[in-house]
């Protein structure tokens, strides 16, 4: 005899981790070839690339945990970021926006790729990193920016305007990597947090 089991939570366990660890990796091997600044220090970087790629893969929990360790390690003193900075200063400075709009930015994209537990499409990829990669991160940087370095918000909005170029051909390479990924190995898209959490019920034995 069967019964329905309700719903499982889903849990994180070591695999989930070591991906959000590999992750973390990638979004600071992407701070390597340094930064680009270009106005009132908030910097070209392409780590956003790494936040993109963490939320479209791993999915909004794991991916939260990947940028989530990276920000801990910065906030310590690991000079993680572009131009190998780090330490807790970042927080309170002009970028500090930015790096709180990486940790929301990658649950939103994981909440839009990850849509329903199914399989990334490239619509929905690019959608997802264009909305929670750029439209997020803007819209938790740009107040921040304009606070600490007391100007107006539509001057800080203006001068962000130099990254979209930047930032939209980064969710350009950020949906033609996942594809391939989705293509050559499926199995990296198994174990997300959405697929699990939206799995069928399972038909557990009574005993
Ligand atoms: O290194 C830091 O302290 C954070 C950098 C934040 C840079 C922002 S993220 C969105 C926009 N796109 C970029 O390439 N740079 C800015």
């Amino acid at each position: 005899m069967t019964h329905d089991h309700p719903a499982r939570t889903p849990r994180l366990d070591t695999t989930d981790l070591a991906r959000a660890a590999v992750f973390a990796g990638v979004i600071a091997i992407l701070g390597l070839p340094g930064s680009f600044s270009v106005f009132g220090g908030v910097p070209i970087t392409a780590q956003t690339l790494g936040v993109m790629l963490a939320g479209a893969v791993l999915g909004p929990l794991v991916g939260a945990v990947s940028v989530g360790t990276l920000l801990v390690l910065v906030a310590v003193g690991l000079p993680l970021l572009a131009g190998g900075r780090g330490g807790a200063g970042v927080f309170v400075g002009p970028t500090a926006g930015y790096l709180v709009g990486w940790l929301v930015g990658v649950v939103v994209i994981g909440l839009i790729v990850h849509l329903g537990g199914r399989r990334p499409v490239w619509w929905r990829t690019f959608a997802g990193v264009v909305i929670g990669g750029v439209v997020v991160v803007y819209a938790c940087g740009i107040p921040i920016q304009s606070l600490v370095m007391r100007i107006g918000v539509d001057q800080a909005l203006l001068a962000n305007l130099a990254f979209v170029p930047g930032d939209l051909a980064k969710a350009v390479v950020a949906t033609v990597v996942v594809g391939a990924l989705v293509r050559g190995y499926p199995r990296a898209f198994r174990r997300t947090w959405a697929s699990r959490a939206a799995a069928p019920r399972e038909a557990v034995p009574v005993r």
